[in-house]
């Protein structure tokens, strides 16, 4: 009689998708101040996380040094890296393509080029992409694909966009440009910077519904969302970190931070966001 085949081993767990941001022991100074004191964090595909703190507590700071904007004169020592490649001490302009998140400020109009036309800023991504495989951009292609972003982003009839500069357009617009950018760039990090604080509350659920959307899947890009609203957190964010002093004094589940906050940093937070009559732990009701 034959003997029966072995049993199968299990199939392996899914591997763990690599970091797409990871930020290691950071010190920064700025006009000999320590701004940031040791920080440490690392992002996965399709994360999005919340990064809180009082004023002052390094949050832009952290997004500069990830974005490779430091002001000049920063002293930073530590490692920066974006979609596996090491960057820490590479301003902006001078990092691969891959490894430039994108940035979703408050002020849209500083983001954006004034005097460059919507069509061109979202279009030169998608063109540097398409040279890359071949010689000769099809125009027609890359407008469409513009065309498709803008859509994707809730800007339907985006033709008569398209030649519009950033100043003829609303805040929220601006927004949703934004958004469309670091998609037409395939960036693997977004970090938002406050980004919804200038736009009325109906404009701010759309945006935060669409970086919801956006970021999510092993596939997406990673969102670390700076801010100082909780609500606004709490709707976009799993997972959330704590800054004070220029480090990482506590990383949670945004629903574990809201019920039960840890650190003193985080209690603080917590305890003034209920002075202002917020019931962190309705927000997720
Ligand atoms: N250009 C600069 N030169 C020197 N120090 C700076 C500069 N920008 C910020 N700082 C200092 O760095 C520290 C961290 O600032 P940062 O802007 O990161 O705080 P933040 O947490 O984003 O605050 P907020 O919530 O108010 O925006 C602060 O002490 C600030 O005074």
């Amino acid at each position: 009689m034959p003997l029966a085949p072995p049993p199968l081993d299990p199939p392996p767990p899914d591997p763990m998708p690599p970091d797409v941001l990871c930020l290691s022991d950071l010190h920064l100074t700025l006009r000999h101040q320590p701004v940031l004191n040791g920080l440490d964090l690392r992002m996965r595909a399709g994360q999005r996380i919340a990064l809180l703190g009082l004023s002052g507590s390094g949050k832009s700071m952290t997004a500069r040094a990830a974005l490779g904007l430091l002001p000049e004169g920063a002293r930073l020592t530590g490692g920066i890296h974006v979609a596996g490649q090491e960057v820490t001490h590479a301003p902006v302009l001078a990092r691969p393509l891959q490894a430039r998140p994108a940035m979703v400020m408050q002020d849209t109009l500083a983001a954006l080029n004034p005097l460059a036309t919507i069509g061109y800023q979202i279009e030169q991504p998608l063109r540097r992409q398409a040279r890359a495989q071949g010689p000769r951009p099809c125009r027609r292609r890359i407008r469409a694909a513009a065309l498709d972003l803008l859509a994707r982003v809730g800007l339907e009839g985006g033709g008569a966009l398209l030649s519009r500069c950033p100043p003829e357009l609303s805040g929220g617009q601006r927004q949703r440009v934004c958004l469309a950018m670091a998609l037409a760039a395939r960036a693997r990090v977004i970090i938002a910077d406050e980004p919804t604080s200038a736009l009325d509350v109906v404009t701010q659920a759309q945006i935060l519904t669409l970086l919801r959307a956006i970021c999510q899947g092993p596939q997406g890009p990673a969102l670390l969302f700076i801010t100082h609203d909780l609500h606004a957190a709490a709707h976009l964010c799993d997972e959330a970190r704590v800054i004070a002093g220029g480090r990482i004094v506590e990383a949670a589940p945004m629903r574990a931070l809201l019920s039960h906050p840890r650190h003193p940093a985080s209690q603080a937070l917590i305890a003034s966001a209920r002075q202002c009559g917020i019931a962190c732990e309705r927000l997720f009701a």
